[in-house]
């Protein structure tokens, strides 16, 4: 009694009754928060018709499928297959195992199995989710697991926290599909690397005895001598003998990548020496139009186009002499008088002594267009719109756009990421250049890994294919050359599709407003003023590449009606 009475005194029985309080609050949130997560997930109380169900003949009964059932927040692995994953792997009914199967073919690792090893797989699959900074596997001890990434990332590292993961600008990531862990279960292998969650993670987990019983291994050797066999063809390793050859292998794994999907946005500053093993790549450049001279020029003769004088020119008021030698020119009937009006406009060029080619730069020119009737003419007013400076002049500021472009394809057995690293730094092609997938499979190598077994011969081998992209310029030159051309033809399509009369097909748009819009990726000189706005969601480039730039992938100009270049078309539909 005296010595309760002691800790009352001090106010320590006080202190023991707060922490317990504080414990069973803290409790309560957590498992309050786990019930809100799971409720997010599940709640669809709204949701019609969530039960699919048909009538079966072989099993003479009903078969039925609660689509709610296997319904997830988006991306997680739904309630109802974490149940399953819970049970033990006898307790799993056929149904259950199949249900999984499918679900579990999001992963391209685990789909690359075949279909009876997917059911085994399912049936002793267990689920795991883990936060940020955990560490799931450690370099050196012994493995006891084999992992699925089912949302998530991962990143593998050499040190044993995992915490160089957090301060490399480049790590090894794994993603969502990935597998990992197969190394460490190998016969007498111990964990080669770390792995820790870059984020919460959901994996699928196999333990080691599930692993070995179902042959795993021979599949784990089997990629390893697919990755072998691939090296060994390569020309650039023709000099290594097999013993080295094996030291490349487990420095990286076969990776799928989708068609159209980004494998890096800047190869030459990522960490990784890329081979293609199968498929192809195509090296994207994001080109600045407004850095190039011959975009500026071409911008300044569409804007002309508009309204038959330059955009800067109705700032002010052309002198009356002037106004009277536009009006004469304009005046002529357009289609019979071209030649004459180009005669007249070459001799008054040369009173004002300047070229025709320069009257772009002009901007107190006001001599009109050469050529046919416009289409569009639709401002014979001021036109008013922000102006930006450029390298070159002022640009109208929704002109400063940009655009991906195709640099070079890299084929299958075809290597990227050391273009021109050994070149003194000045002299390198600094660019930042992104790689995209045109379905294609590949293994990535750490270059710091690769330079330790990096000989003379191989160096001289990855110089001698070695190339110059492109410059900037050039590829904006090729996007104005082929943006004119589509434009063309799809004026060409319109004007023949128009003769056969019929009523065009349209598909039915949902009203909803949509977030992806093919619109925005136009942009629309002749409608440049009326942009005060941007109605349509702007693709942004990323802050450290570029300044943010709206991304677009045509220019709609205003251009001369197509039956005026192609007089043979002048009555739609005679030449079909
Ligand atoms: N270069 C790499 N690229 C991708 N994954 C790797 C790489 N090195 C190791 N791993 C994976 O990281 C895992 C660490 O544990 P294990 O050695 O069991 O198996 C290893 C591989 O699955």
């Amino acid at each position: 009694m005296k010595f309760w009475r002691n800790i009352r005194t001090l106010g320590l029985y006080q202190l023991a009754l707060d922490i317990i309080t504080m414990i069973r609050v803290c409790k309560m949130f957590r498992q309050g928060l786990k019930g809100f997560r799971e409720y997010q997930i599940i709640e669809a109380a709204h949701r019609t018709h969530p039960i699919f169900s048909f009538w079966d003949k072989k099993k003479q009964g009903r078969i039925t499928f609660d689509t709610l059932d296997f319904i997830a927040e988006e991306g997680h692995f739904p309630p109802r297959a974490i149940q399953i994953t819970q049970k033990k792997p006898s307790w799993r009914t056929e149904q259950e195992i199949q249900s999984l199967c499918n679900l579990l073919q999001v992963m391209d690792s685990y789909r690359n199995y075949d279909e009876p090893l997917q059911m085994l797989l399912a049936k002793v699959t267990r689920f795991e989710r883990f936060g940020r900074r955990r560490v799931i596997v450690k370099k050196g001890q012994r493995g006891n697991s084999f992992y699925f990434i089912y949302l998530g990332t991962v990143a593998v590292t050499d040190d044993e926290d995992g915490s160089s993961a957090f301060l490399d600008p480049h790590p090894t990531l794994l993603h969502k599909g990935s597998c990992f862990g197969e190394m460490g279960l190998l016969s007498t292998a111990v964990r080669r690397a770390t792995v820790v969650c870059m984020e919460e993670t959901e994996f699928l987990v196999v333990d080691r005895e599930d692993f070995l019983a179902n042959q795993l291994d021979e599949e784990v050797q089997k990629e390893s001598h697919y990755r072998f066999s691939f090296f060994r063809k390569l020309d650039l390793f023709s000099s290594w003998p097999d013993e080295k050859l094996w030291k490349l292998v487990p420095m990286g794994k076969v990776e799928k990548f989708a068609y159209g999907q980004l494998i890096t946005k800047d190869f030459a500053d990522s960490s990784f020496l890329i081979f293609i093993c199968k498929g192809s790549c195509e090296i994207l450049r994001l080109v600045d139009l407004a850095s190039s001279l011959s975009y500026y020029k071409w911008i300044w003769q569409c804007l002309e186009l508009i309204d038959d004088r330059p955009l800067r020119a109705h700032l002010k008021e052309p002198y009356p002499e002037k106004r009277f030698k536009e009006f004469q020119i304009k005046s002529y009937p357009l289609q019979d008088f071209t030649a004459l009006k180009l005669l007249h406009l070459q001799k008054a060029c040369e009173q004002e002594g300047t070229s025709l080619n320069e009257r772009f730069q002009d901007p107190e020119n006001t001599l009109p267009k050469i050529m046919g009737p416009k289409i569009r003419s639709r401002f014979p007013y001021p036109i008013k719109c922000s102006m930006v400076n450029t390298k070159f002049g002022e640009l109208p500021k929704e002109a400063v756009v940009g655009v991906y472009m195709k640099v070079h394809t890299v084929e299958e057995g075809e290597t990227v990421g050391f273009h021109q690293a050994f070149l003194p730094g000045a002299q390198r092609d600094l660019r930042p250049m992104g790689l995209m997938s045109l379905g294609a499979e590949l293994i990535r190598v750490r270059r710091e890994k690769f330079c330790e077994l990096l000989d003379n011969e191989t160096k001289g081998k990855l110089l001698s294919t070695e190339i110059d992209y492109p410059s900037d310029e050039e590829l904006c030159q090729r996007f104005l050359k082929e943006n004119h051309w589509n434009v063309f033809r799809k004026d060409l399509i319109r004007l023949l599709m128009e003769s056969q009369q019929k009523p065009p097909f349209i598909p039915s748009y949902p009203r909803k407003k949509e977030i992806y819009n093919p619109k925005s990726l136009i942009l629309d000189l002749c409608n440049i003023k009326k942009r005060s706005k941007p109605c349509r969601p702007v693709f942004m480039a990323s802050q450290k590449y570029l300044p943010p730039l709206r991304i677009i992938q045509a220019i709609s100009a205003p251009r001369h009606k197509i039956q005026e270049l192609l007089p043979q078309y002048k009555n739609a539909g005679v030449l079909i």
